[in-house]
């Protein structure tokens, strides 16, 4: 039987705070741009990741990769750093970059791919809010 290839997707929520505001913008630029994600003292939301791993289902094991692994990976990269944080001010990341959820799943990404083995990672998406929703591949 030739070679399959299979996709795995780990779930995983967390909570945080976060204020939308650039440093390469003025406050009445950030006040238009971002509105009510302006807010000074910042607003909440409770995020929910989707981690998902492409490879070759192994013909011992019939898995891509063991989600009780993935499980871990996603507890150093995400759970760690993210859960329960003001992600502006306790991620060292976010002290320079716009925490939107666009930049959040690079984050994700660059943390993930430093634990998974190396072509495996194959996309991160992330809903900031039931309706708001983002994708990133790496690229
Ligand atoms: N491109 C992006 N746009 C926005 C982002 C983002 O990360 N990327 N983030 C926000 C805010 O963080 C904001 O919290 C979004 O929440 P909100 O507008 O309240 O969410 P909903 O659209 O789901 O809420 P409803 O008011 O119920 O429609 C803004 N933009
Ligand atoms: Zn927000």
């Amino acid at each position: 039987m030739s070679e399959r290839i299979g996709f795995i997707t780990r779930v995983q929520s967390f909570s945080a705070c976060h204020r939308l505001h650039s440093k390469s913008l003025s406050d009445e630029e950030n006040k238009r741009i971002f509105g009510k994600c302006n807010n000074p003292n910042g607003h909440g939301h409770n995020y929910t990741v989707e981690v998902t791993v492409r490879g070759k289902i192994d013909r011992n094991t019939g898995m891509v990769m063991n989600l009780t692994d993935l499980k871990e990976y996603i507890e150093e990269a995400i759970m760690k750093p993210l859960d329960h944080k003001n992600l502006d001010l306790d991620v060292p990341y976010f002290a320079d970059v716009v925490s939107t959820t666009e930049n959040l799943s690079v984050f994700i990404w660059d943390s993930m791919v430093k634990l998974l083995p190396p072509g495996s990672l194959y996309e991160i998406k992330i809903y900031e809010t039931d309706k708001n929703i983002v994708v990133y591949r790496g690229e």
